[in-house]
């Protein structure tokens, strides 16, 4: 797809659905205890496809690129009595770490055998009761193998006392599903690197809980870089003041590093992102620790790159197992646009800007983030985004709403 030349139309809306990581926690609550109701879910592929997963209590299961879709249904799916089920997803999926929490699945219990490669997906799980509570389990690896536990702990016979060893990483996301369980009557205690959650005995009265999912933030992260870029003010529906996602850290961050004022409206749940401050000025590097919210990093390298700030963004560590080897492809698709990057195991820093490649194309790595994180560049630049289809994983409508906002200049 090539992006036509374009600029923001002032003071446009956009209307971006649920938080695809608050939805995937939801859908596997909702489907363990009946009294949950959600409204606002993400119409993302991830969250589609985890749905239907729960829905359609078929043998063979794909998630192709997933990652909460793979890692919730392995603990949803192990304590499904009597159920065989075999969980698989995309080649790339068939490379992303799940050992770490096959292994404390093991340990309670449960019955998980590797398919192909020791390790990695695909599953083979067959549903047991389990009994057993107490486990460990490496939190530096992915979040994902916690919030998997923590969610069906509950519903575990002895409930469920989890020991998290090394680092924990995108604690937010820890916190955010510590929080959904609270709001749905599961207590939980977390005391240092221990969370320790009680059976939750269920009776037929329990009240209805109605859970209206807050719009996505790693989404709203595109519409920041916009403001940025083009220096419109836009406005984003259903997102709060206070958020549970991590990723509304972006307020902060482009406060302070772009210039980029947010206006909640408490009463219709509406922000307004505006570039206001004629006397800001930009720092003479952006250093961050996005170890909190590892999504955004390619919104705020690129932001960067476009408006040739210098940057220094570490954390990273698990760049590298998600849907691409985030950190490489970044450093590759930078140097088109002519900012030059060195990166490390866990951390990405500008070096130079240069000239841009001339007929350029932007790759996107069957990864949703690169192609939404290079539309503003695109947009000025009208330059090509290859694969552009791959948005579809969290945000389906992202084309449709960056039309709706931009006018063309040729
Ligand atoms: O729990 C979640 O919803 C997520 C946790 C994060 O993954 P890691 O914990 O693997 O970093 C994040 O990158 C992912 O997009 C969504
Ligand atoms: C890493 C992501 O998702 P997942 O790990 O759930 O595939 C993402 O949406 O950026």
């Amino acid at each position: 797809m090539i992006l036509k030349k374009s600029k923001l139309i002032p003071n446009q809306t956009i209307t971006i659905t649920g938080s695809k990581s608050i939805s995937n926690r939801l859908l596997i609550l909702e489907k363990l205890y009946e009294n949950i109701r959600i409204s606002n879910l993400s119409n993302a592929e991830d969250t589609v496809l985890l749905q239907k997963a729960l829905e359609k209590n078929e043998e063979i299961v794909d998630v192709h690129h997933a990652g909460t879709a793979m890692r919730f249904l392995s603990s949803y799916f192990a304590i499904m009595e009597g159920k065989t089920t075999i969980l698989t997803g995309s080649d790339r999926m068939k490379k992303r770490p799940i050992k770490d929490l096959v292994n404390a699945l093991r340990d309670l219990g449960a019955d998980i055998e590797y398919l192909e490669k020791e390790g990695f997906p695909p599953l083979k799980i067959v549903g047991k009761k389990i009994t057993k509570s107490e486990v460990k389990i490496s939190a530096n690896i992915s979040s994902q193998f916690i919030t998997s536990l923590l969610l069906i702990g509950a519903k575990l016979e002895n409930g469920l006392k989890l020991e998290l060893e090394g680092k924990i990483t995108s604690l937010p996301y820890l916190e955010m599903t510590t929080k959904i369980l609270k709001d749905v009557g599961i207590d939980y205690h977390w005391i240092e690197n221990i969370i320790s959650i009680d059976k939750k005995t269920e009776n037929s009265q329990e009240r209805l809980i109605f859970y209206k999912v807050e719009s996505d933030w790693s989404s709203a992260s595109y519409f920041y870089s916009l403001c940025a870029v083009g220096r419109q003010t836009i406005s984003l529906e259903n997102f709060k003041n206070y958020s549970i996602q991590g990723d509304s850290r972006l307020k902060e961050i482009f406060l302070n590093n772009f210039g980029i004022n947010t206006i909640s409206d408490s009463g219709s749940n509406e922000i307004s992102l505006s570039f206001s401050n004629s006397l800001f000025s930009y720092p003479e590097i952006i250093k961050l620790d996005l170890n909190d919210c590892p999504d955004i990093a390619q919104t705020l390298c690129v932001t960067a790159a476009i408006l040739k700030i210098p940057f220094y963004f570490t954390g990273l560590e698990t760049l590298k197992i998600k849907e691409t080897d985030r950190l490489l492809a970044l450093k590759i698709e930078l140097k088109k646009i002519g900012c030059i990057v060195e990166i490390t195991e866990n951390s990405i820093r500008s070096v130079a800007f240069c000239q841009p490649e001339n007929n350029i194309s932007i790759a996107t790595y069957n990864d949703h983030r690169m192609a939404m994180s290079f539309a503003p560049y695109c947009l000025v630049n009208e330059l090509p985004i290859e694969n552009s289809i791959v948005v579809e994983k969290s945000y389906p409508d992202f084309w449709k709403d960056l039309q709706a906002i931009t006018e063309n200049l040729n």
